[in-house]
This record gives structure tokens, C-alpha cells and sequence, in this order.
């Protein structure tokens, strides 16, 4: 039997951090991207407010605008957790313009997304690739912070049969310079890079196989222990009326929603978590 066969659980189980349970919980992760005014972070943040509760099985964690993670630590309910969507490799000093890790632990920010494909393809600008992501990661970790690491194919790559070796690639700096205490405090965020933003999703199915992969590939170069305990997330259009079937998946444990993360669909996608 595959590891990733050996540590998935059935569909509908409960998930927990508890590797030795068995169990994953479910990480139900927004990123807003570059998106929202004061005025449309306080509206989304009293829907969010008003929405029902989260499943005891899941997690949810808003990645926000680094101008607005003071208005939702102070505004959003605390069960809801903030991400900032980057941070640098630096410490605090001379560097115009970074914000460092220590900064945000110290705002009370508790997630950094790292190494998103938009972040990885630099819109213009020189990309991150994915040792300054390890390395990025290895900070964040150090100054306390957990971290999404996003890593995913791009539409030609999957059409060339090669996920599965861009995936591993992006993993491997970190695979090298994370120890097994850090994995604690880390979730792969699995996105498919044609899936962003287009409306196209990975079908469940499909996803599965690529996290069953990934699964697979941190029990051969991470270890056993931690493939079982990682969460892996998928992103790429998830929306609440595709999350149902996705999360269900047995190694798809949660998701990293864009644009659905804007609206209250952002809670359709943590309700349609399978029950305990
Ligand atoms: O980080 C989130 C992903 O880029 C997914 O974005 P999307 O849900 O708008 O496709």
C-alpha cells in the first residue's frame, strides 16, 4: 500500500492536528489579495461577524492586506485568524519598505502566506522562486509565525504530465532547511496555477491524485510522521458550491480561497466541511 494510501482517511472523518490521532483539521484559509478599501474590509468583516460558527473540525485564517491587518485584529471575530500575504527575508533594520516577520508576530498576526504563484511569477518584477521561499519559510517559522506554502503547476506543465516534478521542485528547498518541528506549523497550499482566478477547478478527483502525490512525496523526503500530520489545501476558484465535493477528498484538507474569500461564500466553503 502507497503511504498516501496508509495515511488518508476515510471521506467524512474527522480531521485534527494530531498525526497520532490519525486526524487533520480542516485549515479553511482566505486571501484577499489586493483587494478592499477600508469601507469593504468593514462591511465583509461584520458579515464575517454575523456568520454562524465554525465547525469545531476546521480552522479558518484570513490572509489580508498588510494596511488592513490592524482594522481586522481589532474587528473581526477572534476565531477567524489573519495571515499576512507575504513577509520578508529580513529582520528589522534598513530595508524600505519590507515588512518583517517579527513585525507582524508582533501585531499579533499568527499566518504568512509564502510563495503564492502570483508572488512566484513577480507581476513584473523579478518572481520568488522557491529557495527564497524555503528561506523565507525557515524566518517566518523562527519569529513564530505559521506558514501557507503555495506551490502548484502552471496549465502547460500539467498538459505536459510534469505536476507531480514541479510540485517536488518547489517543495525540495524547504524539504532541506525545515526541520520536523517546524513541519508543525506549516500547510502546503496546493494550487494549480490555471485554477486561479479563471473559474476552472481541479475536479475533486483530480486534486485528490495531486495531494495523494504530495502526500507521497513528504513521507519519502520529510518523513512519514510529518506527510501524516501536514495539511494540504487546495486553491484554484473554490467556491461554497464546489468545496463540498473537494473537501471531502481524503487528503484535501482545507482550502485556500480567493475571490469566494471576499464574500460571505467564504463560510459556505468552511460549512461545507464533512462532518466529525
Ligand atoms: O490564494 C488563493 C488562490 O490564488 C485562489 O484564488 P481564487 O479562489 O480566486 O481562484
Amino acid at each position: 500500500m502507497a503511504f498516501a494510501d496508509s495515511c488518508s482517511r476515510p471521506a467524512g472523518a474527522s480531521k485534527g492536528s494530531d498525526a497520532a490521532e490519525g486526524t487533520r483539521k480542516y485549515l479553511l484559509g482566505g486571501n484577499w489579495k489586493a483587494n478592499g478599501t477600508v469601507a469593504s474590509c468593514e462591511k465583509i468583516i461584520a458579515e464575517f461577524n454575523g456568520a454562524g460558527p465554525i465547525p469545531a473540525n476546521a480552522e479558518a485564517v484570513v490572509g489580508v492586506p498588510f494596511i488592513h491587518i490592524p482594522i481586522c485584529l481589532q474587528s473581526l471575530r477572534s476565531d477567524v485568524e489573519i495571515a499576512a500575504q507575504n513577509c520578508s527575508l529580513t529582520g528589522t533594520g534598513a530595508y524600505t519598505g519590507e515588512t518583517c516577520a517579527s513585525q507582524l508576530k508582533d501585531m499579533g498576526v499568527t499566518w504568512v502566506i509564502l510563495g503564492h504563484s502570483e508572488r512566484r511569477e513577480g507581476f513584473g518584477m523579478a518572481g520568488e522562486d522557491s529557495e527564497l521561499v524555503a528561506k523565507k519559510t525557515k524566518m517566518a517559522l523562527s519569529e513564530g509565525l505559521k506558514v501557507m506554502i503555495c506551490i502548484g503547476e502552471k496549465k502547460e506543465e500539467r498538459e505536459a504530465g510534469t505536476t507531480m516534478d514541479v510540485c517536488a521542485e518547489q517543495l525540495k528547498p524547504c524539504a532541506e532547511i525545515l526541520s520536523k518541528e517546524d513541519w508543525a506549523n506549516v500547510s502546503i497550499a496546493y494550487e494549480p496555477v490555471w485554477a486561479i482566478g479563471t473559474g476552472l477547478t481541479a475536479t475533486p478527483e483530480m486534486a485528490q491524485e495531486t495531494h495523494a502525490n504530495i502526500r507521497q512525496w513528504v513521507a519519502d523526503n520529510v518523513g512519514a510522521d510529518v506527510a501524516a500530520a501536514v495539511r494540504i489545501q487546495y486553491g484554484g476558484s473554490m467556491k461554497g458550491a464546489n468545496a463540498e465535493g473537494l473537501l471531502a477528498q481524503p487528503d484535501i484538507d482545507g482550502g485556500l480561497i480567493g475571490g469566494a474569500s471576499l464574500t460571505l461564500d467564504f463560510f459556505n466553503c468552511i460549512n461545507a466541511v464533512p462532518s466529525p
